[in-house]
């Protein structure tokens, strides 16, 4: 099968005086794409992250968005999960199961967790066959750019390493372009044992936000953004991210102070 070449990644760079209004402006570009590709194609595939994010997301819970967004319509996936029990502290669902999903009406069934009962291979390989089997089912699209599955909204975050998703840049993981989901055994950033969406699928995404707040991570942003790369040296993670339609980069001050 052939594929269309990419069209350069639109970018833009929202600025916000505080992690607050980050929050704010995050709960309604989420409810507004949430409209947007409802009305297009009858439903919404969001992809979370673990650390901040879901924190981030909290005004999206709130009114008017509760009431307003087709909760029926959403179906949630990771970008990258910890593979421990899905009750463990470190557990990504669970972090977004408290603090999102537990308070507003997503089906059990549109939520996409990793089967926990096994180890970082399987668990990878399990997630892979699980996202094979919505395309085959047409619930998933496939881009016809990258060839990989198409989901309409990942909402990511940036370690002050440059990694996103569990894609480190110190890991070959980072460099796959064949799978969809990967495992890594030995995650820098605890706990170890983690499995993560590719960078192939990743960047098949219609609309990306990179949701970043916090002075630690002001100087990564600032190579992020294509004025702080040191010459020479190999390109951090974050900066490898792209998406079919749009990435949005929503900063609060302290992150965008070195911009
Ligand atoms: O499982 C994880 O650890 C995350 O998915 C990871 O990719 C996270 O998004 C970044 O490390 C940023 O984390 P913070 O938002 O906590 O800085």
């Amino acid at each position: 099968m052939a594929f269309a070449s990419p069209a350069k990644t639109q970018t833009k760079v929202l600025k916000f005086d505080t992690e607050e209004d980050v929050a704010v402006a995050l709960a309604k570009y989420t409810a507004d794409l949430s409209e947007k590709y409802i009305n297009e194609k009858g439903s919404f595939s969001v992809v979370l992250s673990g650390g901040t994010l879901i924190d981030t997301l909290r005004k999206l819970v709130e009114s008017p968005y509760k009431q307003s967004v087709d909760w029926s319509k959403w179906l949630i996936f990771w970008v990258d999960e910890r593979v421990v029990p899905l009750d463990h502290e470190d557990s990504n669902y669970l972090l977004a199961s408290r603090g999102f999903l537990s308070k507003v009406p997503i089906p059990p069934s549109n939520v996409y967790a990793i089967n926990d009962k096994k180890s970082p291979e399987g668990a990878a390989d399990d997630y892979e066959d699980r996202l094979k089997d919505l395309v085959s089912r047409k619930i998933l699209p496939i881009s016809n750019i990258s060839g990989f599955p198409k989901f309409d909204l990942m909402l990511l975050g940036m370690g002050p390493d440059g990694h996103v998703a569990s894609l480190f840049p110190s890991r070959h993981h980072r460099y796959e372009k064949e799978r969809w989901v990967t495992f890594i055994t030995d995650s820098p950033k605890p706990p170890p044992p983690r499995i993560t969406f590719t960078f192939p699928v990743i960047n098949s995404a219609s609309e990306i936000a990179m949701v970043i707040t916090g002075a630690d991570l002001a100087e990564t942003t600032k190579m992020a953004l294509g004025n702080g790369q040191i010459p020479g040296s190999t390109p951090l993670p974050c900066t490898e991210v792209s998406a079919e339609g749009e990435l949005a980069w929503f900063l609060d001050k302290d992150a965008a102070s070195k911009l």
